[in-house]
């Protein structure tokens, strides 16, 4: 069986375990789930990280973009996924406009951390650098996110491929390095060429988490939604991994073996 060496996590995961799986090369798994029993079950199935994401309100609500999420909505998922899951790592997004200033990032990144959470994760580049050393000095771990950034969908004019120009893909490299300078503990990159995510993870020496950003990444996350084949239109680089596994439990297992051994994401999930 390909996931026959997969097991329920025995200890629990802290961001010391993420880093030190990265100066392994040993590859790690998010997923991005917003509910008590997929959190139980994602633990069960050896998840090491579990991210509360701010697609909650595409994927839980019913919204056409993730601006609508509020700091509510945030910290009643994050409550129910940290009751579900006493052993992944746990990240909560930080919805739109709810860190604009690095007073109101301080402030809101409080009221996730006292939700269960572990880490606060935040979207944006260079502008973010102070923010980031703001929470990281105060004790709470950073993962910043670059690329397709969905709470700047309407900047974008979509949800689209970033860095695919030269000039942009410098810029994100450029932002990478000045937020892990600044104290970020891990990176998601997600809808970039899979040359860049390559380069940024040899680059810097915090792990990064890729999303349509290939294979050469730290670790690798999907939305829960799109691997149980909930999403009408999924992405191009999600997988439906519950058509093949045949129940929820052996299709996270897949997904986490898939993803160790480095056979997902797939040629067909990648851009270049
Ligand atoms: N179900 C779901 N899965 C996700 O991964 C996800 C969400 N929802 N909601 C929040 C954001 C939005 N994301 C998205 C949504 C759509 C595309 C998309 O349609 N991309 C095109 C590529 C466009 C291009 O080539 O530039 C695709 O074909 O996949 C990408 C990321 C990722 N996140
Ligand atoms: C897709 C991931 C990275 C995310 O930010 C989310 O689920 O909100
Ligand atoms: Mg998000």
């Amino acid at each position: 069986m390909a996931y026959a060496n997969t097991e329920a996590l025995e200890k629990s995961v802290s961001i010391k375990t993420l880093q030190a799986m990265k100066d392994r090369c040993e590859k790690f798994t998010t997923v991005a789930l917003y509910d008590a029993p997929m959190a139980a079950m994602a633990q069960n199935c050896g998840v090491e990280s579990v991210l509360v994401g701010d697609s909650l309100g595409m994927t839980v609500l019913g919204y056409d973009s993730t601006l609508p999420v509020t700091m509510e909505h945030m910290i009643y998922h994050v409550e129910a996924v940290a009751r579900g899951n006493k052993k992944s790592h746990i990240m909560g997004d930080l919805p739109f406009m709810t860190y604009a200033t690095p007073e109101l990032a301080m402030h809101n990144a409080t009221r996730i951390m006292q939700a269960g959470a572990h880490a606060v994760k935040i979207e944006g580049g260079a502008w973010l650098a102070s923010t980031v050393s703001m929470l990281s000095e105060r004790g709470i771990p950073v993962c910043a996110h670059l690329g397709l950034t969905p709470q700047s969908v309407n900047k974008f004019g979509g949800f689209r491929v970033q860095g695919r120009e030269r000039e942009q893909a410098e810029t994100i490299l450029a932002d990478a390095m000045l937020l892990a300078d600044a104290g970020a503990d891990l990176l998601v990159l997600e809808c970039v060429p899979a040359e860049l995510a390559a380069r940024i993870t040899k680059a810097i020496p915090i792990p990064t988490i890729g999303i349509g950003a290939g294979r050469d990444t730290d670790a690798q996350v999907l939305v829960i939604n799109d691997i149980l084949g909930l999403t009408e239109t999924p992405p191009k680089f999600s997988k439906n991994f519950l058509s093949e596994a045949g129940d929820i439990p052996k299709a996270l297992k897949k997904y986490v073996a898939d993803v160790k051994a480095g056979v997902f994401p797939e040629d067909s999930h990648i851009f270049s």
